[in-house]
């Protein structure tokens, strides 16, 4: 196989911490694996505005798009919160989302065995948790148009515009139900169509395009309900396909399914490169202390190797010692309790490259 080529853009707060040990599994992963790749370090959010005044660079979008894929760490925080809303930190993710063409964004969840026992919920109910949420990624009201916040009359008003068109939907419930179709045949779409004139044209589109999966079973809820169902009764869900907003929220929450939002990781798919990095946020609360959990940042760099590297054994085997490593007792802060051993972000790296075979 020809060598492959990713960008790393490590981004910031606890970014730097989670890539570099994603970094160091991925090398020793392809490497017992005879796979080659290189890799350079780009520069987005704050880390980008710092050094250039903005937070996503030409050439950092150039490089993304000559690139076979690019693992992310996380960007934003306090320090740059008082920019200019064009320029925040943010816009980064947004602007590469977009730039692309990256509409679905893929967020697995589950249990560890491992971890099972530590999970607020029943275990006969944590053993029945498995869920690929999809998450419609390059619409909705994210990329509407915006009213900043300006007096209007006496009174001061924001704006924000929901949008989403037929093509954009069925290309989302599509991939939804393809996926679903290679897994238990369920889909449940999730929308607010009770009130939102969108989510009446999501759903009308989700039932059509359902329609040409014989295999493949589509039902409706509303995001309020799902929220509920979620935590009450995750073993239901198969795939959940919602918008951009609604993804973005239920992901969270069903982060707390898995033990930490530390765990879970993404992948953006589309028209261009694949991009790949863990669901949380920067976690400016915890940067620089040795605290970050990497391993959602490294089953992302696992889903690289699986959606856009073309090794499937590499992912495999990234998957198999994270799920060894916690099997062994290993736990960074976020997942530590009593009786097991604690470890920083580094040595959490090291102990999955030491499992790796
Ligand atoms: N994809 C991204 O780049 C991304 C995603 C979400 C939020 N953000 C940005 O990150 C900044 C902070 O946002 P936030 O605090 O709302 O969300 P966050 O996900 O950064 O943090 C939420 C909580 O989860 C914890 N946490 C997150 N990742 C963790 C990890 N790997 N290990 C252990 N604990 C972890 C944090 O310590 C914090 O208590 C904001 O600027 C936000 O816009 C960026
Ligand atoms: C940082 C932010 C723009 C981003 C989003 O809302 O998509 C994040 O929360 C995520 O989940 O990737
Ligand atoms: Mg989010």
């Amino acid at each position: 196989m020809s060598s492959k080529h990713i960008v790393i853009i490590p981004g910031d707060g606890i970014g730097t911490e989670i890539t570099a040990e994603a970094l160091r599994v991925s090398q020793a992963a392809a490497e017992k694996c005879r796979v080659a790749f290189t890799y350079e370090n780009k520069q987005a959010g704050g880390a980008a505005i710092d050094a250039c005044g903005v937070p996503l660079p030409e050439d950092t979008i150039e490089a993304c798009r000559q690139a076979d894929g690019v693992l992310l760490g996380a960007v934003g925080g306090p320090k740059w919160d008082q920019v200019a809303p064009e320029l925040r930190a943010e816009k980064a993710i947004l602007g590469l989302r977009k730039s692309l063409g990256l509409y679905a964004n893929l967020r697995p969840v589950k249990v560890f065995s491992a971890l099972a026992g530590q999970s607020p919920l029943k275990p006969e109910i944590v053993k029945t948790v498995d869920i690929l949420i999809v998450r419609e990624l390059n619409g909705g009201i994210y990329y509407g148009t915006r009213r900043e916040a300006a007096v209007v009359n006496g009174i001061e008003q924001a704006c924000d515009n929901e949008m989403y068109s037929r093509p954009e939907i069925e290309r989302i419930v599509r991939l939804a139900c393809q996926a679903a179709a290679g897994r238990k045949g369920r889909v449940v779409s999730v929308d607010k169509a009770n009130v939102l004139a969108t989510s009446r044209l999501w759903r009308k589109v989700a039932n059509e395009v359902a329609a040409d999966f014989s295999q493949v079973e589509i039902s409706h809820m509303y995001v309020d309900n799902c929220a509920m169902q979620l935590v009450l009764n995750p073993g239901s869900f198969d795939v959940i396909v919602t918008g951009n907003l609604f993804g973005d929220i239920l992901s969270d929450e069903a982060a707390v399914l898995s033990g930490s939002i530390g765990l879970l990781p993404s992948a953006s798919l589309g028209d261009g490169t694949g991009l790949y990095e863990p669901i949380h946020g920067s976690a400016p609360d915890i940067a620089g202390k040795g605290l970050a959990n990497p391993l959602g940042t490294i089953l992302s760099a696992a889903m690289m190797f699986r959606y856009s590297l073309g090794s499937n054994q590499v992912a495999d085997m990234i998957e198999d010692a994270v799920e060894q490593v916690l099997a062994d007792g290993y736990r960074t802060a976020d997942i530590y309790q009593p009786g097991f051993t604690r470890v920083t972000t580094e040595e959490m790296g090291q102990q999955v490259i030491a499992r790796l075979k």
